[in-house]
């Protein structure tokens, strides 16, 4: 196990992960790690899904490429699913999530199409990324946390920062 820990921030796309890991990664000098920029950057991914209008991300290129800084520790990384990563790299998964109307305001405040506003306002509903990090790490390092507003966003990180303190 390394000597820092590494934390996992997930949730529905528009939850608020990035807010909530450039705060917690100034805070605490931590490594942010956005993983759809990394995919970007490093072309991590098998092309262009039109039909969901994202990266086909390639899961083992990404897995690889962070292994070293993982073990490392220190990193806080930003991701809207969970289950593909080493269970071993987190000592701390939090799952982000936003009262439905709210994500939805968020979701065409940044242009998405009907379509996809729809898909991400389901997987919300349905508490898919909750499950899914609930099926894929220890229930006791998953935690939930609402990120409605500004304060909720001010709570999380000294929330995460305190948990980092004492960890
Ligand atoms: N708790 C919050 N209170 C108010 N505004 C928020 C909150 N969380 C996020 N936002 C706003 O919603 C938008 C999306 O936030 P952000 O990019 O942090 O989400 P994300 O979960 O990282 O999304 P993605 O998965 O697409 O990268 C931003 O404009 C941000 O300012």
């Amino acid at each position: 196990m390394a000597n820092r820990p590494n934390i996992l921030v997930t949730g529905t796309p528009g939850t608020g992960k990035t807010s909530t890991c450039e705060l917690i990664a100034k805070a605490a000098e931590m490594t942010h790690v956005n993983i759809g920029d990394l995919v970007k950057e490093k072309g991590l991914h098998d092309g262009w899904d039109e039909d969901l209008d994202c990266y086909v991300i390639d899961e083992d290129l990404v897995v690889d490429e962070l292994e070293d800084i993982m073990q490392q520790g220190g990193n806080i990384v930003d991701y809207h699913g969970c289950s593909f990563f080493p269970e071993r790299w987190f000592n701390r998964v939090v799952v982000l999530q936003t009262e439905n109307s709210i994500l939805f305001d968020r979701l065409v405040a940044r242009g998405y199409s009907e379509k996809k506003r729809k898909n991400n306002i389901e997987c919300e509903i349905f508490q898919v990324i909750l499950e899914e990090a609930r099926s894929s790490y220890r229930e006791d390092i998953v935690v939930a946390m609402q990120s409605d507003s500004i304060e909720d966003i001010t709570k999380n990180v000294s929330e995460i920062s305190e948990w980092l303190r004492n960890f």
